[in-house]
Order: C-alpha cells, then sequence, then structure tokens
C-alpha cells in the first residue's frame, strides 16, 4: 500500500481526480470502478473541471459502480445510478451504455448480480477502482461479518450503515435495508485501487485498515493483501507496516 497524506480535502480531491485522469489519458479504453458516498464528491468535481477545460476524454472509458440500492427508484435522488448521473456522468462525454451500475430494482436479483460479475468478467479486468470506506470498514456495501462474499450479492445493510447513511434522506426509515453491492472477489480483482479516507471520524477505521490484522470484520483489511493500493486521506494516519 502507498499512504498520500493532504493537509486538506481540496488538495486531497484534486490528486484523486489526477490520478484518474493520468489512467484515461494513458489509456482511454480503461475501466474505471467508481464509488458514491460524500466522499468523492469532490474529486468529481475535479474530473468534471478537467473535462470542460477540454483536457481529457472519457468517450472510450467504461465504468462499473460499486454498489446499489435495493428497492429505490432509479429516479431517486439517492440512488446510485441517479447519483452518478448528476455528479459525474451528465458533465462528461462517456456514453451512458459504457457506465453499468447494479440494477437494485431487478425482478431476479440473483440473476442480476451473476450478471454483473459476468459483464465484469468479460469486460475487465476494472484497471483503477475507487472506494470510499464506511465506519465501520465496509468497502461497496460489504459489511463486517464472521464471513464475506466473494462475488456480487444482495447485502442486508446494518444498522450503523442506515444510520451514517440516514443524512442523505428525510427519515431512517427512507433508508434502503438492502443493497446490491460488488463482493470482496469482485472488488479485489482490480488492477489497482483508489482509496480515498476524508475527515477525523474516520482515522481510527483508516488505522485499522492499513495497521490491523487481516479480518472479515474490518473488510477493507482485505486490502492488505492487494498488490496496488493507493490511500489518499486527509486524517492524520501513519502507515506502520515494514517489511
Ligand atoms: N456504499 C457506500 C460506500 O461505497 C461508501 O464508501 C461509504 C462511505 O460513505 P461516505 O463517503 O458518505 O462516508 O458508504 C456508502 O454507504
Amino acid at each position: 500500500m502507498i499512504l498520500h497524506k493532504f493537509k486538506n480535502s481540496a488538495d486531497l480531491d484534486r490528486a484523486a481526480a489526477d490520478l484518474i485522469i493520468s489512467m484515461v489519458r494513458a489509456k482511454p479504453n480503461a475501466v474505471l470502478g467508481m464509488a458514491t458516498g460524500g466522499t468523492p464528491v469532490g474529486l468529481y468535481q475535479e474530473i468534471v473541471k478537467t473535462y470542460k477545460a477540454g483536457l481529457v476524454s472519457f468517450a472510450s472509458a467504461k465504468t462499473f459502480n460499486l454498489d446499489e440500492y435495493v428497492g429505490l427508484p432509479v429516479t431517486h435522488k439517492e440512488s446510485y445510478r441517479n447519483f452518478m448521473q448528476s455528479n459525474l456522468f451528465d458533465h462528461i462525454d462517456i456514453k451512458r451504455e459504457n457506465t453499468n451500475v447494479p440494477d437494485g430494482n431487478a425482478a431476479d436479483v440473483d440473476a442480476e448480480c451473476r450478471n454483473y460479475d459476468k459483464m465484469m468478467f468479460e469486460q475487465g479486468p476494472v484497471d483503477l477502482q475507487l472506494l470510499g470506506i464506511g465506519g465501520n470498514g465496509h468497502i461497496g456495501f460489504n459489511e463486517p461479518d464472521t464471513q464475506l462474499s466473494r462475488g456480487t450479492y444482495k447485502v442486508t445493510l446494518k444498522q450503523e450503515t442506515r444510520e451514517a447513511n440516514k443524512r442523505f434522506f428525510n427519515h431512517i426509515d427512507e433508508v434502503p435495508t438492502h443493497a446490491v453491492t460488488m463482493g470482496m472477489g469482485t472488488i479485489m480483482q482490480a488492477k489497482a485501487i483508489l482509496l480515498v479516507v476524508k475527515g477525523a471520524e474516520k482515522a481510527a477505521i483508516l488505522d485499522a485498515t492499513l495497521n490491523g490484522p487481516i479480518t472479515t470484520l474490518v473488510p477493507a483489511s482485505l486490502l492488505q493483501t492487494h498488490p496496488r493500493v493507493i490511500v489518499m486521506t486527509d486524517c492524520d494516519v501513519d502507515y506502520k507496516v515494514s517489511f
């Protein structure tokens, strides 16, 4: 793992955007793994600025999003499809058919999960997977548990995750109870991973991710076993593991 620490969130957003932009400049048909939540909003704005300045094109790029709520209409402002359209896709030249978000309203969710993994297998691997982290160490929506899923699957969200995400809704009762998420194996197939962690309240879970034991109880700790992970943070946390 490589850890880059930033003094503020704006510098972090710019550096994270630059890494994604460099990937697409070097490989215009790159496959990008995208994330949602509050964390990537600023870096998506930086990508849009660079696109509008004519300095990058996503015309040949493809994307696969990590996850989607089950049961929210795609038109709901908090559906992750809608999030991606309004924060990024509608403002750059990516082709809609090249963007993939799991369908949380599929009649057969298990078939949707298998199909998502199949598409990723056929069109991947992901060149660069962007990740945020939940306060409990989840990545995508892979919640802490005694065992984790390899492939894309339907997950029951933990109460703490619903509580954390209720800030985006009017009331906790509106936060979906389930989601479809790439599994840990799906995420770990990415050639490179960019983990972005913002805010002092995430310092402890980032420390556990970087320096703690590899455990399914902190799903992000499995990233210690991936050969190419870049962590960008504004937290005051050091990488203490040495070989
Ligand atoms: N499923 C998403 C994750 O992909 C995200 O990384 C995490 C943290 O979100 P935030 O960036 O808003 O703290 O929780 C969400 O629920």
